[in-house]
């Protein structure tokens, strides 16, 4: 089994001196029927990976504007039952890796096994577990161990070094970088030691670090791909897929594309 679809993936985009770019959708936000559109809109826009988000009632990492995409989906009778078949009705048509982000309760719920075997035969190639801590992470571990799916970790700006090794040797697909302590939506501003603090998850990590949180304009993008392999944007290209932007979506793709490097 290889877990090595979403890496590559983030390598080739780097390869041909891109960033990676990972937007973040809630899957049946205006109607399940919208999310085949979506993905391949991404997918042809020239997204890396796309992470898929599963509508929970009780989101405690999302902040106002993911929290209230997930409410729209939950009203048009969204469940991840319901995402998965839905996904597994089109997904010949998609190169592009998919990750899913779900908290664990929905996983339970699915069950463990019926899910990673579900997930393996549409070609999921990566899940984010908010709730479940590296620490915790043996059973969903044990589930997805005959799959081709990474589980990818959360690195939040507060945690201490040896968790940080920990993390980073047992990640998979990429790092997950957390840009700010809180929950996601759109920030004007960030810490000033943020630089560093990538800095020192490149060196532990031997695969690619992403950042995400906070970043929502096409300058962002470009500063915080500077600094890290790439990005992944969430509320901004929630917030313009809900009001049919696709404008806005392209430039912010298209910024991680040109890219100014910093030594
Ligand atoms: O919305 P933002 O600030 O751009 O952040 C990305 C984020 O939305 C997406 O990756 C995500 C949505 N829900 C999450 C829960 C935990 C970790 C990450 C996520």
């Amino acid at each position: 089994m290889t877990k090595l679809k979403l890496t590559a993936a983030i390598e080739s985009a780097i390869e041909n001196g891109e960033k990676a770019f990972i937007p973040y959708i809630m899957a049946g936000d205006g109607g399940l029927e919208l999310l085949q559109e979506q993905i391949l809109f991404l997918q042809e826009a020239g997204a890396t990976a796309i992470e898929v988000g599963i509508p929970f009632s009780d989101p405690v990492a999302d902040g106002p504007t993911i929290q209230r995409a997930g409410e729209r989906a939950l009203m048009h009778g969204t469940n991840l039952r319901a995402i998965v078949k839905e996904l597994d009705s089109f997904h010949e048509k998609v190169q592009i890796p998919l990750i899913l982000m779900t908290y664990f309760n929905p996983i339970l719920s699915y069950g463990l096994e019926s899910f990673s075997n579900d997930c393996q035969r549409i070609g999921i190639a990566g899940l984010i577990v908010p709730d479940v801590p590296v620490e915790e992470s043996e059973q969903l571990k044990v589930a997805l161990q005959d799959t081709d799916i990474a589980l990818v970790p959360l690195v939040s700006l507060t945690s201490p070094p040896e968790r940080i090794a920990k993390i980073t040797s047992l990640g998979e697909g990429f790092i997950y970088a957390v840009t700010v302590n809180g929950i996601t939506g759109v920030r004007n501003g960030f810490d000033v030691q943020l630089e560093q603090h990538f800095k020192r998850l490149k060196e532990l990590s031997s695969i690619p670090v992403l950042a995400g949180f906070g970043i929502s304009t096409p300058d962002q993008v470009k500063s915080m791909g500077a600094i890290t392999d790439g990005v992944i944007v969430g509320s901004a290209i929630v917030e313009a897929l809900h009001l049919n932007n696709k404008e806005k979506v392209l430039e912010l793709i298209q910024a991680s594309k040109k890219q100014v490097f910093i030594s």
